[in-house]
């Protein structure tokens, strides 16, 4: 079963010497990496012969054999380049490249994808520019800047539309600009939408003994680098692929058993097995939100030396259910083949990110643990079902709703129900997708938590030296990494209840599990090596979970040999119920020198009538989160106090829901300092704030 007969029409652009594009793309949680393979298909058919991959997967050099480069980068951290752009990043800025005019052939065009919350909005792209700038390219299309606030004059909680609103017009503008400056020769036209692009990688079926290869090919049929995965699992001697120990408990005494992923783990490099000891709800059964503290040990991680736990996030690789993934096998028709093994060949670059390949991966382990079937659908992968559908009124529909227009029908119909593919799948039956075709799934992203624990993670192992030097840790050290997650229910516009990927196998998840996490070290601008970290003031700001970044780094400062040398600490937290979710309460008085203010928005007050009629008015009036129950209004109310730290070089960190929190936990702190006399006006406390002189600014928001 391949291509089916009745399918688009495949067509394959025509090579034109000299018609060159390189996408590179720098990307944390997939939104960048998306944007990267749409503009690559929209320039493949305008004939350009392109190549996309991260930028890590390329050179300085490289960027000179193409005639156009386009750049599509997020910004992360506090203003910082992706994880995946490190390492070309660096070379860029190399400082004996200053004044070459290196890159004077590179004529290229930059797209950002960022957060105006954020107080440096789009800096990795704006950084990258001026960088790309100055070693001599040139600018051929003027560059894009998302945001995920932007509302475009219309209130939107939706991400992916906030996006597109300056995403679109910049990708039309891009394709009219692509072909007038660089039109096509006479009878070559662009490849139309309705004509399917050839894949980029070749799955076949293998028989059922030796070993699956995963292979990458240069590009011409060559093999020219195998790695199977007992090789992977040698290289990563820290991951187990150990199937017998990775059973979950309820599946060794093979009865009752529920409809929950295996536990099979996955070939993940640099990842850790660790094992589930607590899944523990946190808020009351009939609070809104099901909040959970769970917590994973693992056996030495091969830590080197002291680190910071503040800011580290703990990666976790969710399954699909078992349910799930036979009703897309149905759904499909791919009963015949779901138990068959599969191999891959991938044209050099084109491996997806984050797709890490069982041993001996059958096409229904690929879907349990590696396709996000429940994931809301992106507009191409709709576009892409248009071509696998013989049922012309749903392919006109299919068509309709990905028109890129000013409709919101795509929006409405995806991601405000936030229907997942498999929902979407089961609305359009008529559309089969050969199996051929399986990497057009969006691969299953890890999902990031911030670590809630800090100070020394060992257990059972109180005699851990920790040194700057060797790893002194042995085998039986176990770390213990504890998070806090908020599981997500949506309650959409369709009336069925709906939950996240992650938050459904969180849910669930047994203790005793074993597990595949992966740790990304802290995105904290401050250092623990820094004895100043212990001792100067600290001023928290947290909302809901974004009191578990809060929590580490308090943890890691009471590691401070003498608890009287502990600089003061405020902790202004938001939750809603001082019964329900006010976080780690009981821990806060055992911490020295720290005063904490919640701010519970749902509790009624004791505070009197008049200071009632005034938030009312000026609630009336529009001043936006004058409400007192909100850690902005405890900040203005504790202003004197705020303005004392503020004066010794504080250390501030903003953690929670992103949104409006950010931004009006910043003017608050201006209005603080305003108040308190550190600075003379607003203007002043304008960028007060982002000088290292004056304080570490931290915001971890999400
Ligand atoms: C931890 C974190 C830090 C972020 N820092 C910034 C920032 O400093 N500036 C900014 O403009 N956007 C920031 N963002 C927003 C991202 O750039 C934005 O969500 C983007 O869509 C992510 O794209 P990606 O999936 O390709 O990484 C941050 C997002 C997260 C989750």
């Amino acid at each position: 079963m391949g291509e089916p007969v009745l399918a688009a029409s495949v067509a394959k652009p025509t090579t034109m010497e000299g018609r060159n594009l390189i996408l590179l793309y720098g990307s944390e949680t997939g939104n960048g990496e998306e944007i990267a393979m749409e503009l690559a298909k929209m320039a493949e058919r305008l004939h350009f012969n392109t190549v996309v991959g991260e930028m890590d997967d390329f050179k300085l050099t490289d960027l000179l054999r193409y005639s156009l480069a386009i750049f599509v980068t997020s910004t992360t951290g506090q203003g910082d380049m992706p994880k995946n752009t490190t390492t070309l990043w660096k070379s860029l800025r190399r400082t004996k490249l200053n004044n070459t005019n290196c890159l004077a052939s590179v004529k290229f065009s930059i797209f950002g994808l960022g957060d105006s919350s954020y107080p440096k909005f789009n800096w990795a792209a704006r950084k990258l520019r001026v960088r790309l700038l100055q070693l001599g390219a040139s600018e051929f299309f003027r560059p894009g800047e998302a945001d995920e606030r932007h509302e475009n004059g219309r209130l939107t909680h939706n991400s992916d539309y906030r996006l597109d609103s300056i995403y679109l017009p910049w990708y039309q503008e891009l394709r009219e600009s692509l072909l007038s400056q660089f039109p096509l020769p006479k009878g070559i036209e662009p490849i139309p939408d309705d004509a399917q692009l050839p894949p980029k990688y070749n799955i076949r079926l293998v028989p059922s003994t030796g070993s699956v290869k995963d292979k990458i090919t240069n590009g011409e049929g060559h093999v020219s680098q195998v790695e199977d995965n007992e090789q992977l699992a040698a290289k990563f001697e820290r991951m187990s692929t150990d199937s017998e120990s990775t059973e979950a408990p309820w599946q060794k005494d093979g009865t009752d058993v529920p409809d929950f992923p295996p536990a099979k783990l996955l070939p993940i490099p640099g990842s850790f097995t660790a094992q589930v000891v607590c899944n523990k709800r946190v808020t009351p059964e009939d609070h809104w939100q099901d909040v959970r503290h769970i917590e994973f040990e693992l056996r030495s991680p091969g830590r080197n030396g002291a680190m910071s736990f503040a800011g580290q996030t703990l990666l976790i690789y969710p399954k699909n259910y078992p349910k799930d993934v036979q009703k897309l096998i149905d759904l499909m028709g791919w009963s015949d083949v779901a138990e068959q093994r599969i191999e891959i060949d991938w044209a050099k670059g084109t491996r997806p990110r984050d797709y890490h390949f069982l041993k001996d991966a059958t096409i229904r382990d690929a879907l349990t643990h590696n396709f996000d079937i429940s994931a809301v659908p992106k507009r191409t992968f709709l576009e892409f079902m248009a071509y696998h559908t013989t049922n012309p009124l749903e392919k006109e529909r299919l068509h309709e709703l990905t028109q890129r227009g000013d409709s919101d029908e795509f929006y409405d119909y995806t991601s405000r129900p936030r229907r997942t593919i498999l929902e979407v799948l089961e609305d359009f039956p008529g559309v089969k997708i050969p199996y051929t075709r399986l990497l057009e799934f969006p691969i299953i992203r890890p999902r990031e938590f911030s670590l809630c624990n800090g100070g020394d993670p060992t257990v059972n192992a109180k005699d851990l030296v920790i040194s700057n030097e060797q790893d002194t840790t042995t085998s039986t050290d176990v770390y213990k990494f504890e998070i806090l997650a908020a599981l997500v229910h949506y309650r959409t516009i369709i009336r069925k209840p709906r939950q996240g990927l992650c938050s459904r196998y969180l849910r669930h998840l047994p203790v005793g599990t074993t597990v595949q996490i992966g740790i990304k070290p802290p995105s904290s601008p401050f250092s623990m090596d820094d004895p100043s970290f212990y001792s100067r003031p600290l001023i928290g700001v947290a909302t809901g979970t974004g009191i578990a970044p809060f929590r580490a780094l308090l943890q890691d400062r009471c590691l401070v040999q003498d608890q009287q040398q502990l600089g003061p600490t405020l902790l202004f937290f938001g939750c809603r119920n001082a019964a329900a979710d006010f976080h780690f309460q009981e821990e806060w008085g055992t911490v020295p020198n720290l005063t904490v203010y919640p701010a519970f928005s749902r509790d009624n007050d004791s505070s009197s009538t008049e200071e009632e009629t005034k938030l009312a008015l000026q609630r009336a009036a529009g001043i936006y989160d004058a409400g007192k129950n909100y850690v902005q209004y405890q900040i203005r109310q504790h202003a004197a106090k705020v303005g004392e730290l503020l004066r010794q070089n504080p250390i501030i960190v903003v953690c929670g829901n992103s949104g409006r929190m950010p931004k009006s936990v910043r003017e608050a702190l201006e209005d603080a300092a305003v108040g308190s006399g550190v600075v003379a006006d607003r203007e002043e406390a304008k960028g007060w704030f982002d000088r290292k002189e004056n304080c570490v600014y931290w915001q971890e928001t999400w």
